[in-house]
């Protein structure tokens, strides 16, 4: 079997939980073989209390060390990540898929050098079926997001508006636009959105509502998918994860991600 070698951007709640387990070796094929982190100090204490014996080193190092780079950080260094990397035509597994929107120079380096970006499913579901149908012809493609409140704090779009997520004492609807504006307006909370409409129609077509609600515990998205092949309604109720921001499921999905890369069987599309 081919062994692919992972290099880890960022230590917080999808990187650990990713990091602990190709560590343990328990997914055939990969090796980790260096992380990244802000905090070094932090990350050297975590991984010697965890027993995993890789590298820390800088991000423009990465392609010494991996043939592949997951980036679960902050949307804000998506550049430092992937040019290396994607210059020395290799793979990168984006999570801050938002922050790709108004760096097409990305997608282009990738193509220039025969790297590859790797959207993963993530805290969403259906994308097997949307890329399908996209083969085909969608007509519309909508989302419903619903988060607590808490899960959206911080959001440029909320700073900017003077929207206090503290005050919102039943469900309301804060943000309807495109998919576009909402990665830009939330780059840490609606990733997924950007996601689907890769996946989809693009995301100037495809539209998403997002509601502070307080009633939830959970981040739940709903998708509605119109096309000349199939209707769809699908939906998720996401368990935060230690970053209420970010549903566990995340890290899961870039490990089934994982699994499938060098794997002798393959699953989904
Ligand atoms: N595509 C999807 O479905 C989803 C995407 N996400 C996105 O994934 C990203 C990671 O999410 P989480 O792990 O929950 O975030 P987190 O905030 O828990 O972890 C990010 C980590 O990156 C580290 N970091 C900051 N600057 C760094 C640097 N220069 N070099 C290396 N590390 C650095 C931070 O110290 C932190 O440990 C976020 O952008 C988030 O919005 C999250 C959930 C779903
Ligand atoms: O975990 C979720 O529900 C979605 C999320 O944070 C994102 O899209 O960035």
């Amino acid at each position: 079997m081919t062994t692919t070698r992972i290099a880890i951007a960022g230590l917080g709640a999808i990187g650990r939980t990713l990091a602990a387990r190709i560590a343990r070796g328990t997914i055939p094929g990969t090796v980790l073989t260096a992380v990244a982190a802000r905090d070094e100090a932090k990350a050297k204490a975590w991984l010697a209390a965890e027993g995993i014996d890789v590298p820390i080193v800088a991000l423009a190092d990465f392609p010494a060390h991996a043939d592949l780079a997951v980036e679960c950080a902050p949307a804000a260094i998506i550049e430092e990540i992937c040019t290396p990397m994607l210059t020395a035509g290799k793979k990168v597994m984006v999570l801050s898929c938002g922050a790709l929107l108004p760096r097409p120079h990305l997608m282009e380096l990738a193509k220039t050098h025969g790297g590859q970006i790797i959207v993963p499913t993530g805290a969403l579901l259906g994308l097997d079926a949307v890329t399908a149908a996209a083969e085909g012809t969608i007509h519309s493609v909508r989302m419903i997001t619903r988060k607590p409140p808490k899960g959206l704090v911080g959001a440029p779009y909320l700073v900017e508006k003077g929207l206090d997520m503290d005050a919102v004492k039943e469900p309301t609807l804060i943000f309807s636009g495109t998919a576009r504006e909402a990665a830009k307006g939330f780059p840490a909370n609606v990733n997924v959105a950007v996601a689907l409409s890769l996946a989809g129609i693009g995301p100037d077509r495809t539209t998403i509502d997002i509601w502070a609600d307080p009633t939830v515990t959970r981040n739940c998205h709903a998708i509605e998918v119109d096309s000349d092949s199939a209707k769809l309604s699908l939906a998720i109720e996401n368990i935060p994860s230690e970053n209420p921001k970010t549903g566990r499921i995340t890290a899961l999905s870039v490990i089934a991600a994982l699994r499938k890369l060098n794997a002798p069987v393959r699953v989904g599309t």
